[in-house]
């Protein structure tokens, strides 16, 4: 464990650290984090005793690191600083080999086998060996600090302090080799103490984090430090937003730019519907915030077009999303714009209702074939393998929805089609008991965002009692079209 108690020290006008504190676990990554100037380099040049410190210890297992001299120390930590005072015109090769110098015997200094072979490994996983011959001085940036991080890991140390490590790296290298790093940091317990810029990778890779601001720690914890927008707006002077990573349970965050007030766009005019016995489609200026089931396009988006396309009622295919897709770029529809959903329903009997329902716009597309009604509450040993017969929704709305609101907007949608469901007696085939959905249902629901952001739309609101009108209109006309249509068709 690397312990620092008091450390104070910096410039002979400028005593940039002080008085700080922080303890750094054997075998952990910790992202040292801070605005330009906040102190951080300088608390590097401390710890590896390029500055000397005024007050404090700075300790690994027990014994000062300030006291030890650089060969010693050199056993223990690797340091890859930002500046790199190499001059000479060295190959990358015996830059590599300075990392070993410290473990060199006798006056000659010469390599030992281990010492090749370990250079050769690490110039391999750095992806280096194909410049081993060449100066290093006239390497790009990003391939000068990947060697000089292969000059660090040869020295295997102990502890890794590494100042921006990815600086300069593309997203492949910055990649490859922070899970380098990770790697040996689990396998070989190495202490990893990095100064890192880029808070979503910090956010990614670090075991904890400390943000120093003005020479001192202000918070030091887990990755979800991240997630205090307040103290990030303080220390940084910028706003963020944080959002959940899609498969790590680890922050990501967002920043705003500057931002030029737009026009706003009426949501009731400004769309464009087309209509044929394949598709039904609309259209957007803008893109709008959707939440959605869709084959296509699912999840929390932003989407300008959302189509309806109609299967035969036999459809089944191993890979609808490919096949929703391919109808997309048929029309021409930019599939990362879009949301797909498929019906077997006459997308032609769609029901479309707009209104401004307490000076809130909505504008709501249903199509409903009920042949798989389900009652969702009817204990089942098995699911049956429906066909497609499905109630499509889709709900716009001009409001400003976070995105909770918009999980409430789905409640309040989703509440209207079980009401017009069951006011209309749609039953489960199996079970006989009044149906809550079909075993396919789509939901789209799609924001303006434009207006006061709310994270409320549920019953006790505006919007969620407009959504809830107009979605049970829709619904219950669509499902009576349903019934008429079944009935002349049998
Ligand atoms: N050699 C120096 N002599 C005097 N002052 C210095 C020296 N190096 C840095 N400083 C000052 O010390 C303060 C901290 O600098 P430091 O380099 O430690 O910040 P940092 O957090 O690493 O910044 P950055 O993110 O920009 O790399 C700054 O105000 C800087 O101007």
């Amino acid at each position: 464990m690397i312990e620092i108690k008091g450390l104070s020290g910096g410039y002979e006008k400028l005593p940039v650290i002080q008085q700080l504190n922080v303890k750094v676990n054997t075998g952990e990554f910790f992202g040292l984090l801070g605005p330009n100037g906040s102190g951080k380099t300088t608390l590097f040049k401390l710890m590896s005793g390029v500055l000397p410190a005024k007050e404090g210890t700075v300790t690994l297992h027990g014994k000062s690191l300030l006291n030890m001299n650089s060969f010693t120390r050199a056993r223990h930590i690797a340091v890859l600083a930002q500046e790199t005072n190499i001059s000479f015109d060295f190959t990358v090769e015996e830059i590599v080999q300075l990392g070993r110098y410290a473990f060199q015997k006798g006056i000659f200094k010469t390599l030992s086998k281990y010492d090749k072979q370990l250079m050769e490994e690490v110039m391999e996983i750095t992806d280096v060996v194909k410049y081993r011959h060449k100066p290093f001085l006239n390497l790009s940036g990003g391939e000068k600090q990947r060697v000089l991080l292969a000059k660090a890991l040869v020295q295997e140390p102990e502890v890794l302090l590494l100042d921006e490590p990815t600086n300069h790296l593309d997203i492949k290298h910055t990649f490859e080799i922070l899970d380098l790093l990770k790697r040996w940091q689990e396998e070989r317990q190495l202490t990893i103490f990095a100064i890192l810029h880029d808070l979503n990778i910090a956010a990614l890779y670090c075991d904890r984090v400390g943000l120093l601001h003005q020479g001192a720690l202000e918070e030091v914890g887990t990755v979800d430090v991240l997630r205090k927008r307040k103290k990030l707006a303080e220390i940084y002077g910028v706003e963020t937003w944080t959002q959940p990573h899609p498969t790590l349970a680890r922050p990501q965050l967002l920043m705003n730019p500057h931002k030029k007030k737009e026009q706003p766009v009426s949501l009731l005019e400004a769309y464009q519907l087309k209509q044929n016995e394949e598709v039904i489609r609309l259209s957007f200026p803008k893109p709008l915030r959707t939440i959605s089931n869709g084959v296509a396009g699912e999840g929390i988006q932003w989407i300008k077009h959302f189509a309806n396309f109609h299967v035969d009622k036999n459809y089944d295919c191993e890979t609808p999303q490919l096949d929703v897709e391919s109808w997309l770029q048929a029309l021409e529809l930019p599939v990362e714009q879009s949301i797909g959903m498929m019906t077997a329903v006459k997308v032609e009997n769609a029901v479309i209702k707009k209104e401004v329902l307490n000076g809130i716009a909505i504008l709501v597309v249903v199509t409903a074939g009920t042949g798989n009604a389900v009652d969702i509450t009817h204990r089942e040993t098995e699911i049956r393998n429906e066909k497609i017969g499905t109630i499509n929704t889709l709900v716009f709305a001009d409001v400003h929805l976070t995105d909770g609101g918009l999980v409430n907007a789905c409640m309040s949608a989703t509440e209207a089609k079980v009401k017009a469901l069951h006011d209309n007696e749609i039953t489960d085939g199996l079970s006989g008991t009044p149906a809550t959905s079909t075993s396919t249902d789509s939901l789209v629901i799609a924001a303006t965002q434009q207006g006061e952001r709310t994270p409320y739309a549920g019953s006790g609101t505006f919007i969620g009692r407009g959504i809830g009108y107009m979605v049970y209109e829709a619904t219950s006309e669509a499902l009576q079209i349903d019934k008429r249509w079944k009935e002349a068709h049998s």
